[in-house]
């Protein structure tokens, strides 16, 4: 196939929404298209105007309100009714309401559908395909079919799906997207059919795959070899069943792996903070694994992963994090060793060397603290205690305040009110503090008391907001016996980090977790945290 100019189009706001739990406003909907077109996508799919009210309401909004720097709006909608003037039929007319330069038109390519959920002639859906194009293209639209069930279609009946084909392009269409609809193909067989509808039609053709074989994009980069010039995609692969070709995948694929500078490199760089962007605002998060920008995409567990990183990220790295605005993490558990505690450690800020005797000493204790039940994962906060310990060599940190005591009463009467109280004891710079805090349950009555006690004291400690709890009933998997895991999160400001504590008593482990998130913030982790300070000099500063 001559080399002609690619697209790269989102169908997140059509394709993607008819996904199950997906329920965007209209705002939300304006909200995606921006991120979108700020990644540079070549077009944008907004919906289907006159089908649903919503996406009517989304196209007049965006006369106004979307002002797109890269991409073009697209309407979506059907070819003309059975029998019915395409001039006439309300669809099409609310398509050439939406007032966007491009329309893409579903039209049926498989006998089966024509003649079944159509209920027409193959004949009259050639000619729904023809006159619904040619009146679009008369009244200036830029004009793509998506040939819905192509695949399928194909197999059943090769010459009537390519007359589909030659239909649509013959009245105007300036791409033909071939659809896997019921995402059943494999790529051998997506490729070889786009291979040879295009020898034998020479349209422009472009690809729409369906996940339910898991192999969407696959399907999407065998159909762009095989000559296809547009590829379609929603975030996250979010749409219809098992979803659509993931769209970040598909543009991260075509410009690094083929060269193909879908969207330009700089703006692939945004990929990561775009995808996050949408899944906040659909509130349907991506997968962690997801291939480029998932959060576990560039992440290292095991310990002889970590090893070969630490001498080149390229051993165990198919590209470079940063150029796709992700990054290298490594985990500490009881699967790593000295590398990657070291790994880490630099990751936090630390200088130091898998060689080293307090390096040793650190993958030693996590191993063993995992054994016991613990787990360093997500409590990269009790993690770089425990380093600091190692470290400075003498034993715990000199944290600025002591525990005398603490307790925590839960109490109810007959008409069903519970209380819980908190108690707490410190020392605090010479004296002793008494503090109690009330809550809905033992964790939120200990955070308050230690707030009570240490706020005033310790000023930073109010930007401490506790964001998420969780337990893990442990019985019989630890060395120890120990009966409970306590995992707490934390935010100050955009800063996010994790503690953990283990015990038989389920607020004992939590109180341990509660303590290591003061401790850490007051031996300068966030906020206010020195970013540039060499880590060590804090250790002993305490
Ligand atoms: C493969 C895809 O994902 S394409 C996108 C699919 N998206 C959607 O369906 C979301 C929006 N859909 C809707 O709001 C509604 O289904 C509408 C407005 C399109 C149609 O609604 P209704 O008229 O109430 O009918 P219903 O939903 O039962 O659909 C059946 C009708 O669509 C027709 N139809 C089915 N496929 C097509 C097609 N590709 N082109 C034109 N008409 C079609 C059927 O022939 C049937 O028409 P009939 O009632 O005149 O016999
Ligand atoms: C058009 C479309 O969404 C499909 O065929 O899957």
């Amino acid at each position: 196939m001559a080399e002609q100019s690619f697209q790269l189009y989102d169908t997140t706001l059509r394709d993607g929404t008819q996904q199950e739990g997906m329920v965007l406003t209209v705002e939300d909907k304006l909200a995606v298209a921006r991120r979108l077109d700020g990644l540079g996508v070549g077009f944008i799919e907004g919906g289907w105007p006159g089908a649903v009210p919503k996406d009517t309401e989304f196209f007049r909004r965006a006369r106004t309100e979307l002002v797109l720097e890269n991409a073009v709006l697209a309407a979506f909608g059907a070819t003309r009714r059975p029998g019915v003037q395409a001039a006439v039929d309300p669809q099409v007319r609310a398509l050439l309401e939406a007032e966007t330069p491009v329309v893409t038109l579903v039209a049926k390519s498989h006998t089966g559908h024509v003649r079944n959920a159509l209920r027409t002639t193959l004949a009259e859906n050639l000619a729904m395909i023809s006159s619904t194009v040619r009146h679009l293209v008369h009244a200036g639209r830029r004009v793509f079919v998506d040939a819905e069930h192509y695949f399928d279609g194909y197999q059943l009946n090769r010459e009537y799906a390519l007359a589909v084909v030659r239909a649509a392009a013959e009245a105007g269409a300036e791409t033909v997207v071939l659809c896997d609809t019921n995402g059943g193909s494999l790529p051998d067989e997506v490729g070889a059919v786009v291979a040879e509808t295009y020898a034998m039609t020479g349209v422009r053709l472009g690809i729409h795959c369906h996940n339910d074989t898991g192999c969407a994009v696959a399907n999407t980069m065998a159909a762009v070899d095989a000559g296809a010039v547009h590829a379609q995609g929603t975030a996250h692969g979010y749409g219809e069943r098992c979803g659509n070709a993931d769209l970040f995948t598909v543009a991260a694929n075509l410009v690094l792996k083929r060269g193909r500078e879908v969207v330009p490199l700089e703006k692939l760089r945004e990929l990561a903070a775009v995808g996050h962007a949408v899944a906040e605002l659909t509130e349907v998060p991506g997968t962690v694994a997801a291939p480029y920008i998932g959060r576990a995409a560039f992440t290292h567990k095991a310990g002889l992963h970590a090893s070969a990183l630490r001498v080149d990220p390229g051993l165990y790295q198919h590209t470079t994090p940063e150029l796709v605005g992700n990054m290298m993490r490594t985990l500490v558990s009881d699967m790593g060793g000295r590398s990657s505690i070291e790994l880490k450690a630099r990751e936090l800020g630390y200088e130091v060397e898998a060689g080293s005797e307090e390096v040793a000493r650190a993958a030693t204790r996590v191993k063993e603290l995992e054994n016991a039940g613990y787990s360093f994962e997500s409590a990269d906060a009790s993690f770089e205690l425990l380093l600091r310990e190692e470290l400075g060599g003498e034993g715990p940190a000199p944290y600025p305040f002591e525990v005398e005591s603490w307790s925590v009463g839960v109490s109810g009467t007959h008409v069903g009110e519970v209380r819980t109280e908190a108690l707490v004891r410190l020392k605090v710079q010479g004296r002793t503090v008494t503090a109690s805090g009330q809550g809905n349950g033992p964790v939120n009555a200990l955070d308050t008391a230690l707030h009570t006690a240490l706020d005033p004291c310790f000023p930073v400690l109010a930007q401490l907001e506790l964001v998420d709890y969780r337990v893990r009933v442990l019985s019989g998997e630890t060395g120890s016996g120990a009966a409970a895991r306590v995992l707490i999160s934390y935010r100050a400001g955009d800063r996010r980090w994790g503690t953990v504590g283990v015990d038989g008593n389920t607020t004992a482990a939590s109180w341990q977790a509660l303590l290591d998130a003061v401790h850490y913030v007051l031996l300068d982790g966030p906020p206010g945290r020195a970013e540039e300070a060499p880590r060590l000099t804090a250790v002993t500063a305490g």
